[in-house]
């Protein structure tokens, strides 16, 4: 879709495309993304996975320094068909963030729509919220304010081969850019050559072995090919136990039994 014939834009970094930030773009026929470096819940382009509405992206470090008036102006000459604005009861922008919804009000001459404040169960829904919920790993309310379960993908690569020899098989991934969890085992789907499968996933330093921080995945009750190319996406529905040091592989491997178990639990229902 060309950016010239569109008449209503939503604005922000929309990092997550939460509940919030869906409800703005449902009133918009597109997204501008403003976006900003760090941990992402959805980095870069990943944010349009969650949207069908085309989605235009504009760098943080070259609109932060444009008044208030020069930004609106931008948008005026990036969408001249421009008719209608959706953005946030707490949407900033400009320069040192000066202007806020009543100052775009006065600048944009169209419609100018302004979503009261969303909640979850009495909870602010913010891109900050969900982070910190990921870093307490509540994996539960993470995807409540996503309303979709949290997702990251990665290549893999290679272990250090004691897991199929001595654990269970695992697939590990190098992740770029997502934040992850805070560290520990949790029940997960991993979509592997395109096909979607039941998984527990590790994540975190391996107390018990190298020390190095890795992200690991052991697929349930299939026998995978293991040596698959290709992006690997993690999906994350329940956390089950903290990371822990074991003083033997043969406990670390009850233990991973038992994530197991756990898992396959919490996974009942899901294909
Ligand atoms: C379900 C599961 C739970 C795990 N829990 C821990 C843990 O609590 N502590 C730890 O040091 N490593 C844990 N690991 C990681 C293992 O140490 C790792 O799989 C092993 O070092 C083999 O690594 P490799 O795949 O590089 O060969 C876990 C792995 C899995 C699959
Ligand atoms: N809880 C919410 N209720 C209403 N609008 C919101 C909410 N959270 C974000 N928005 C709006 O969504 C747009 C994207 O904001 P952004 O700053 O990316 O979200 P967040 O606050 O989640 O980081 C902005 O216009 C913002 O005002």
């Amino acid at each position: 879709m060309y950016s010239n014939s569109i008449k209503s834009i939503a604005i922000g970094s929309f990092d997550g495309i939460h509940i919030a930030h869906k409800a703005l773009i449902d009133r918009a026929e597109a997204v501008v993304v403003i976006e900003r470096n760090g941990g992402y819940l959805t980095p870069g382009y990943k944010r349009t996975f969650y949207t069908d509405k085309p989605c235009y992206f504009y760098h943080f470090d070259k609109i932060r320094s444009l008044t208030p008036e020069a930004f609106v102006a931008k948008l005026e000459e990036d969408f001249p068909a421009l008719e209608k604005i959706v953005v946030g009861y707490d949407f900033s922008f400009g320069k040192e963030k000066v202007g806020d919804v009543s100052v775009l009000t006065d600048l944009f001459h169209k419609e100018v729509v302004i979503i009261p404040e969303i909640t979850y169960d009495g909870t602010s829904v913010h891109s900050r919220t969900i982070r910190q919920y990921l870093r307490e790993g509540n994996i539960m309310m993470v995807n409540h304010l996503l309303g979709r379960k949290y997702r990251i993908d990665g290549q893999r690569v290679s272990g250090q081969g004691i897991g199929e020899k001595s654990l269970v098989p695992t697939l590990n991934l190098r992740v770029i850019h997502y934040q992850l969890p805070t560290e520990g085992v949790y029940a997960t789907r991993t979509k592997v050559g395109g096909k979607w499968f039941k998984s527990v996933t590790f994540l975190g330093y391996r107390a018990t072995t190298d020390g190095s921080f890795a992200v690991e995945t052991h697929i349930l009750d299939q026998a995978l090919e293991y040596d698959i190319n290709g992006d690997i996406w993690v999906e994350f529905h329940a956390f089950i136990r903290e990371n822990q040091k074991f003083d033997t592989l043969k406990e670390l491997k009850l233990q991973i039994f038992e994530d197991i178990e756990v898992g396959k639990k919490l996974l009942e229902g899901f294909c």
